[in-house]
């Protein structure tokens, strides 16, 4: 099994909507750049060639900076790419993509307010789980909602990593981290900026709430 002890910090996610195809690459960099750990993409269009030559450019990139890629929804393209998944509850077995994927990648398990279905997740095999939403999220109004006491539960519980998601930011992570979380997944509050360079001191800003903890 890969060592997920490395799985904590900033855990920053692509929105297609937000960046566009412009911005895409130059601020996925960035926030690798400054310091995310993970770095997920995230598109819900069903233009396949334009993800694969996109999900390639960025695991170019993590590759570069030391950060994995892991690919929303589509255990094929992590397959066809060798890199991590994220799965919801809609998004297929979770079982299916281990055997997919190896014992080495990352898969994580949406898990939305619920321990049940966090330790389902972990028996067929994820490697982090993922509690949210947490706040309100310009990304995704309308995601169940948790609260931060669910963390700590979670944390006593488990021992796999934790990941928190759901209108995050610089002010309300550190509660988060105190909570438990391992990872803090974040779209609007890291990508939603005026340049690039602004994204990378947001990602440095957001890594430095795990140095101090
Ligand atoms: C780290 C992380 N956590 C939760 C989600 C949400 O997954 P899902 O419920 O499948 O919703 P979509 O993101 O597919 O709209 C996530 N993507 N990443
Ligand atoms: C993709 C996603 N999943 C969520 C969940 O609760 O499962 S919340 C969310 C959106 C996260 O974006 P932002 O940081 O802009 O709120
Ligand atoms: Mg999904």
């Amino acid at each position: 099994m890969k060592d997920t002890t490395k799985l904590r910090g900033l855990y920053a996610i692509t929105d297609s909507k937000l960046l566009g195809e412009e911005r895409l690459l130059p601020y996925a960099e960035a926030a690798v750049k400054g310091g995310a750990r993970l770095l997920q993409y995230r598109d819900k269009s069903s233009d396949d060639t334009r993800r694969l030559r996109e999900a390639d450019a960025l695991r170019e990139i993590c590759g570069r900076h030391g950060a994995q890629l892991i690919i929303n929804d589509d255990a094929e393209l992590a397959a066809r790419l060798g890199v991590g998944l994220h799965l919801g509850q809609e998004d297929g077995s979770l079982s299916v993509a281990r055997a997919l994927l190896g014992r080495k990648a990352i898969i994580g398990a949406t898990c939305h307010a619920r321990l049940d279905l966090a330790e389902q997740a972990i028996s067929e095999g994820a490697s982090y789980i993922a509690f949210g939403r947490f706040f309100d999220s310009n990304t995704k109004p309308g995601a169940p909602s948790a609260t931060p006491e669910l963390l700590a539960e979670a944390r006593q519980r488990f021992s796999v990593p934790i990941t928190a998601i759901g209108g995050v930011t610089l002010d309300n992570a550190p509660g988060l981290i105190a909570k438990g979380a391992s990872l803090i997944a974040v779209v609007h509050a890291l990508f939603a900026a005026e340049s690039a360079s602004e994204v990378e001191r947001r990602a440095q800003a957001f890594s430095q709430l795990f140095a101090i903890d």
